[in-house]
């Protein structure tokens, strides 16, 4: 048995009239990439925005359904919505450091949840830069301005900032799509080694990243799922003909 971390049932997303994710129920495991993929429009990014909750801060967004994680419903009134994103990381497609220190980007969810401790946030931001893969090109500028970063450094951090919280699900939305090749490459193998601990739901556009990085894959088309499964199975042998047309390029 699959250990579920996050759960939709039913899940509908609507801003104003115009229904953009349409009755969607899929599970997500620990330890597994699950990618989302479709055309431009089709509703991935209005989904897994409302995994976190970010959909609140769009005025006129709506859900109906339900999103469970363990025993909550997020969308119950009583959610603390501060908790539930140190549970479930958010990462974008642009990189969006603070403009503070490399230190202090990592350090400053942990201190924002009550960890004051100087040697403890030393320790959380060494860990968290190691696993993001970032430690061994910062750990002698820590001081700096992480807008010093790359833009692939600065994505790592984004991670690492993420992952500095100790969240047990992370989204990404169009992780390495704003950055070179070598960088986006980065980014992928640190999706391959994060996977290890984490439940990571990805959204992305390039399917050669999607058949690379996931053992899920979900196919979006108009705001519907039309098909969840193995990725090995999506990208070989899919069920329906709209996922074999998009695949391999006829549409989107
Ligand atoms: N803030 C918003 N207000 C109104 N409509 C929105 C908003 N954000 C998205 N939409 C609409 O909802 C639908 C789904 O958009 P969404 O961004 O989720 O799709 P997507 O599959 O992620 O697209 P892309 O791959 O281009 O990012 C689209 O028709 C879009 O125009």
């Amino acid at each position: 048995m699959q250990n579920i971390q996050l759960s939709t049932k039913d899940l509908s997303v609507f801003y104003g009239e115009k229904q953009a994710v349409k009755h969607i129920s899929l599970d997500f495991a620990a330890k597994q990439v699950t990618a989302l993929i479709g055309p431009s429009g089709c509703g991935k990014s209005t989904f897994l925005r409302s995994l976190n909750r970010m959909n609140d801060l769009i005025d006129g967004a709506r859900i109906t359904g339900e999103i469970w994680i363990g025993d909550e419903n997020i969308n119950d009134p009583g959610t603390d919505v501060v908790l539930l994103r140190q549970k479930i990381g958010m990462v974008w497609q642009r990189p969006n450091p603070f403009h503070k220190s490399i230190y202090e980007n990592i350090a400053f969810g942990p201190r924002y949840h009550g960890i004051r401790d100087k040697k403890k946030l030393d320790q959380i931001v060494e860990e968290s830069l190691t696993k993001a893969a970032l430690w061994n090109e910062t750990k002698d500028r820590l001081g700096d301005s992480a807008l010093s970063l790359s833009g692939g450094q600065q994505q790592r951090l984004c991670i690492a900032r993420s992952i500095a919280v100790s969240p047990s699900i992370i989204l990404m939305d169009e992780p390495a799509s704003a950055l070179d090749p070598v960088s986006s490459a980065k980014i992928e193998e640190l999706i391959a080694e994060l996977k290890q601990e984490y439940c990571i739901i990805i959204v992305t556009h390039n399917m050669h990243q999607a058949a690379r990085v996931s053992e899920k894959t979900a196919f979006f088309l108009m705001g519907e799922l039309v098909e969840y499964d193995d990725t090995s199975k999506i990208f070989t042998n899919p069920t329906d003909k709209r996922t074999d047309d998009y695949i391999s390029g006829r549409f989107g």
